[in-house]
C-alpha cells in the first residue's frame, strides 16, 4: 500500500512542488498520475521511491515511513520496486540480456537463475530473440520495452513508471500500456505518470490529476 498524508515537498530554493497531498493506493491497484509539465508528477513518484523525502506530512510505502527511513534501509525498500524512470539509461556497451540481468547480478542471484529470470522478463516484453543485440540497435519502442523488462526482472510488487510512453507513437505506447495492465492482472501495484490523457481513457483505472502540485 502507498499512503500520502498531508504531504508537502519544497525543493531547495523554496519551490513548492507538492502541496497538501493525501491519497492511498491499495496493493494491487493500477493508477495514473496526470497533469501538465511541472505539475509535480515526477516528484510524487520520487517520494514513493525514496529518491526524495517529503518536507512535511507522511509518505508510507509497504509499511515504511519514507521520511523517517535510514539511508541504509533504502536499498531494501527498493527491492520491492520496479522503476521505469526517464533518467535510468540503458547501458550501450552491454547487450540486451546483460542489461536485464544486471539488477540480478547486483542482488547476488546465481547466474543460472539470473539467466532464466532475465529470459522470462524479455519474453514478457516480446524481446526474446534479441538478447545478443546492442540496445543502440533497437527501435525507440523496443528500448522502452527493454527498460520495462529490466524493471520487472526482480519480480517487484510495485512498479513506478515516469512517462513510460514518452516519445513513442500510439501503437508502441498502447503496447507498453497493455503490458502494464497484464502485470497488474497478476497482482503488481502500478503507479504511472503521464501527460498523455488520451492513453488512459481506455483504462478504467483511477486517475490522480495534479495541477501546480495539488490534487484537483
Ligand atoms: N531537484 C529539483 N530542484 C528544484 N526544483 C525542482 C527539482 N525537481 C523538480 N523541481 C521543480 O518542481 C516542480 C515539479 O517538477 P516535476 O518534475 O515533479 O513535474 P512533472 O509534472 O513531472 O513535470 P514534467 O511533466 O515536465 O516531467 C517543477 O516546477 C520543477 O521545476
Amino acid at each position: 500500500m502507498i499512503s500520502f498524508s498531508q504531504v508537502y515537498k519544497r525543493y531547495p530554493g523554496g519551490h513548492e512542488a507538492l502541496k497538501n497531498l493525501s491519497f492511498t493506493i491499495e496493493a494491487g491497484e493500477m493508477a495514473f498520475i496526470t497533469g501538465p509539465t511541472g505539475a509535480g508528477k515526477s516528484t510524487l513518484l520520487k517520494l514513493v521511491a525514496a529518491i526524495e523525502k517529503p518536507s512535511s506530512g507522511s509518505v508510507v510505502v509497504s509499511g515504511q515511513n519514507i521520511g523517517k527511513l535510514r539511508r541504509s534501509a533504502v536499498p531494501y525498500l527498493r527491492r520491492n520496486f520496479g522503476l521505469v524512470f526517464q533518467d535510468h539509461k540503458l547501458l550501450y556497451d552491454r547487450n540486451v540480456l546483460e542489461n536485464v540481468i544486471l539488477p540480478l547480478d547486483i542482488a547476488g542471484l546465481p547466474r543460472a537463475e539470473g539467466m532464466k529470470r532475465a529470459r522470462a522478463a524479455l519474453d514478457k516484453v516480446k524481446l526474446l530473440g534479441l538478447e545478443k543485440a546492442s540496445p543502440i540497435s533497437l527501435s525507440g519502442g523496443e528500448q522502452q520495452r527493454l527498460c520495462v523488462a529490466r524493471a520487472i526482472v526482480n519480480r517487484p510488487t510495485i512498479v513506478l513508471a515516469d512517462e513510460p510512453t514518452g516519445n513513442l507513437d500510439a501503437e508502441y505506447a498502447g503496447e507498453i500500456m497493455e503490458m502494464f495492465k497484464s502485470f497488474n492482472q497478476v497482482g503488481v501495484t502500478l503507479l504511472i505518470a503521464t501527460h498523455d490523457e488520451s492513453l488512459i481513457t481506455r483504462y478504467s483505472s483511477r486517475v490522480l490529476h495534479l495541477k501546480q502540485g495539488e490534487l484537483s
